[in-house]
């Protein structure tokens, strides 16, 4: 089974108007509400593609009900913790021309709490796969990426770990079956900015050395690369569409990635069918469905 584990899940609040002004009333051109959290994104585009998955995590306050029963009505398995204190965000993700988001901080959670995540992962068995995505809250301490892989360390269970900075880069030690920064969060692990496909292959090797198994660079519109733990890089551009709301299309990438791969066992097959479903959620108002992966896989 694929377990996915939001530790901040979010409701997405996507505003369309023609300009941001700073510091006046800024009136909407139209709104829309969607689940969100990038392990929910998760578990709601593997749905989509047909493939089971169990999303995890935490939610609190009205927020976290409407989180709970919109993932519910949308066909995802869910086995959330309640947590007492606050309420699950709502992000809010600015489409006036460019796109500017405001991420909320989200609910404190308990260390009895998050013990009770501990329990559930506990359960987690051979064979299973397991997508750690998203920030962590403040409230909890910033090593627990790290502690949930050390209880993991003895089974073989294949995680994938979507986070940025040290969030990452302290994970990398027990070996993710998957990573996948994009290329500016990337650069900014070492410091530096990258340009060329080179420089990029370059630093995704960095992290293979430091312990990666295998690494996925997003790279928007310009598309994607993966290095494998079997020496292989694949370089994959995007097709031809327009791009309507790209929230969401790194998870998607990462879901369209293990449902191929889990079935087919084939990195580059998996790289493109990634790649079609980024491109796929970005072409859309919502997550990328099978038939729009489906249609754009013919272009690569
Ligand atoms: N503008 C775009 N045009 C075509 N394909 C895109 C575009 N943006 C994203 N994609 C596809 O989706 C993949 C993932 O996108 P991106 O690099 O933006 O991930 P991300 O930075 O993790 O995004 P997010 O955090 O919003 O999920 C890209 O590698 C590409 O295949
Ligand atoms: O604050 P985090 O956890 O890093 O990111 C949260 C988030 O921006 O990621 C998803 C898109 O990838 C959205 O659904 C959600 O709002």
């Amino acid at each position: 089974m694929i377990y996915t584990v939001t530790f901040n899940p979010a409701i997405d609040y996507v505003v369309r108007m023609e300009k941001l002004e700073i510091g006046s009333v800024n009136r909407s051109r139209e709104e829309a509400l969607f689940y969100g959290g990038k392990g929910i994104n998760v578990s709601t585009v593997l749905k989509n593609l047909g493939v089971d998955s169990v999303a995890l995590g935490f939610v609190a306050g009205f927020t976290g009900k409407a989180i709970e029963e919109g993932v519910a009505a949308l066909g995802v398995k869910a086995d959330f913790i309640t947590v007492s204190d606050g309420v699950s965000r709502i992000n809010v993700k600015l489409k006036a021309g460019e796109e500017t988001e405001i991420n909320g901080k989200g609910p404190n959670i308990s260390d009895a709490e998050l013990e009770e995540l501990y329990k559930k992962l506990d359960g987690l068995t051979d064979g299973d796969c397991l997508v750690l995505a998203g920030a962590i809250p403040p409230s909890l301490p910033s090593d627990v990426y790290e502690k949930i892989m050390a209880r993991l360390a003895g089974k073989k269970v294949d995680i994938v770990v979507d986070a940025t900075k040290d969030l990452l880069l302290n994970v990398l030690k027990y070996h993710p079956f998957l990573i996948k920064p994009n290329n500016f969060e990337l650069g900014e692990m070492f410091g530096v900015t990258l340009h060329s496909d080179e420089e990029i292959e370059e630093y995704a090797k960095r992290l293979q050395a430091l312990g990666a198994r295998n690494v996925a660079i997003s790279m928007a519109g310009d598309g994607s690369m993966l290095l494998t733990e079997t020496g292989e890089t694949y370089r994959m551009g995007v097709p031809k569409g327009k791009v309507v709301n790209s929230v969401g299309a790194g998870d998607s990438m990462v879901a369209g990635f293990i449902a191929s791969y889990f079935a087919e066992h084939d990195y580059k097959k998996a790289l493109k069918y990634g790649a079609a479903t980024g491109s796929a959620t970005a072409f859309s108002e919502g997550l990328a469905t099978k038939d729009q992966v489906e249609k754009l896989l013919g272009q690569f």
